[in-house]
């Protein structure tokens, strides 16, 4: 189920140089050249290029592909969800038929491509819960830091075990046993609490997605015209990270992939004017969805967050409404870190949804929750490898079933 948002109305102001803080780097700016080269659409596939180089570390993949491996295998010969676990060591317990019936494939990989959360999140709680026959002050303080550790923000760990004290005292919950289940709800509460802003698409739909640098806003953008495409939409994708040098032949690269055209210009250019004929573009040729990919990073004397609130003024001009969304990539391996982008894009520009990437190689898991507490936006995908249909609309029980089941 995917849900689109309409960008929210009257956003808290910023200072910008705090937010440009966060984000220039010791990185030698290029040099900009002033003059704009006309826009050239790719429209053809010329050559298969070589699969991206992952940031993961080698481990961490091999983990993952065995373990991806042991699902695959499970599946392919019908083992019970006991035996399954058993032969790729892919969970503790639990037949997720049950919590997931008609389709335990997708969530099975799920659970493979988060088991490097659910690993360090279950194991640390079920040795914190080890032989303790009642729950007290000393039991949730500690609790309350192992949260804290597993990246799911202070606050957002404060107030669910604030939820969860209140229990207590209403004798609600007495056994450490049943700990881990109310922490569970509590968190599927906290998840499904957000409220959702209706949807006001445009047409076209004009998509703007923004990020740190390497958060994996490219690839996501292909993933999603990827799946926009199967749907049969008409997709195009506007390169305006002109910052960048390989940024437009990135996106180029994995529009051909996808089977989206580009509309690009030379590196150096105003993003603000691909993106004005990017969408004139897009107006002529009647697309059903464009999806715009902005810098993460600029040259150290622009700063970031005006030069997106610009591109985001100019495509108002061309196309009524637009950008309709603004979608935050943020990635999952940066931990607290996340928390405090998100904060901080959505102060500076307006967020209308989360994609939280590289879910599949990390630990930190943990950090969707407190992105979602911490900023009240949906958290709409997550990125979970590095293939095309690696990225997933985000479900909360799932999620939940599978880091902590
Ligand atoms: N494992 C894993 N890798 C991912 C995921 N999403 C993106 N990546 C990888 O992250 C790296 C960076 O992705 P890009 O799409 O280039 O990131 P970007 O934000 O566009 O980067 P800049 O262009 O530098 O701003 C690539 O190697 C991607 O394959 C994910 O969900 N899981």
């Amino acid at each position: 189920m995917i849900r689109w948002f309409k960008k929210k109305k009257g956003r808290p102001e910023v200072d910008s140089d705090q937010v440009q803080e966060q984000f220039d780097g010791d990185v030698v700016p290029e040099e900009i050249p002033a003059a704009i080269e006309p826009i050239v659409e790719v429209s053809e596939l010329v050559v298969e290029p070589e699969p991206e180089v992952s940031t993961l570390h080698v481990a961490e993949i091999q983990e993952s592909a065995v373990s991806e491996l042991a699902a695959a295998v499970a599946d392919e010969i019908g083992l019970p969800a006991e035996l399954e676990d058993e032969a790729g060591k892919l969970s503790e317990t639990g037949d997720e038929s049950v919590s997931h019936p008609g389709k335990p494939g997708l969530f099975r990989r799920l659970r493979a491509r988060l088991s490097r959360t659910r690993e360090a999140l279950t194991s640390k709680l079920d040795r914190l819960f080890l032989g303790k026959k009642i729950i007290d002050a000393e039991l949730l303080e500690e609790l309350e830091e192992l949260l804290i550790t597993a990246d799911m923000g202070v606050e957002t760990s404060l107030g669910l075990i604030e939820a969860v004290r209140d229990k207590v005292k209403r004798k609600e919950l007495t056994d450490p046993a049943r700990l881990k289940t109310h922490l569970k709800a509590e968190m599927l509460t906290l998840l499904t609490g957000v409220a959702v802003p209706p949807l006001h698409p445009g047409k076209p739909h004009v998509v703007m997605v923004i990020g740190v640098n390497g958060v994996g806003k490219t690839t996501t953008i292909a993933k999603l015209a990827h799946h926009d495409l199967e749907q049969g939409e008409k997709v195009l994708l506007v390169a305006a990270d002109t910052f960048r040098a390989a940024a437009i032949e990135q996106l180029e690269i994995w529009g051909q992939r996808a089977g989206a055209a580009v509309i690009k210009q030379k590196t150096g250019s105003d993003p603000a004017a691909v993106v004005f004929d990017g969408l004139a573009a897009a107006l002529a040729r009647r697309v059903d969805k464009v999806y715009i990919d902005t810098a993460g990073r600029l040259h150290t004397k622009v700063n970031l967050m005006e030069e997106l609130k610009k591109v985001a003024r100019t495509a108002a001009k061309q196309i009524e409404g637009a950008p309709h969304e603004v979608l935050l990539v943020l990635d999952a391996t940066t931990g607290q870190n996340a928390i405090n982008q998100a904060r901080l894009f959505h102060e500076a520009i307006g967020v209308t949804g989360i994609i939280m990437t590289k879910l599949d190689g990390t630990a930190k898991g943990g950090v969707a929750l407190g992105v979602v507490q911490e900023t009240g936006l949906p958290l709409q995908f997550i990125g979970v490898g590095e293939q095309m249909d690696d990225l997933r609309p985000f479900e909360p029980e799932a999620y939940l079933e599978a880091i902590l089941g």
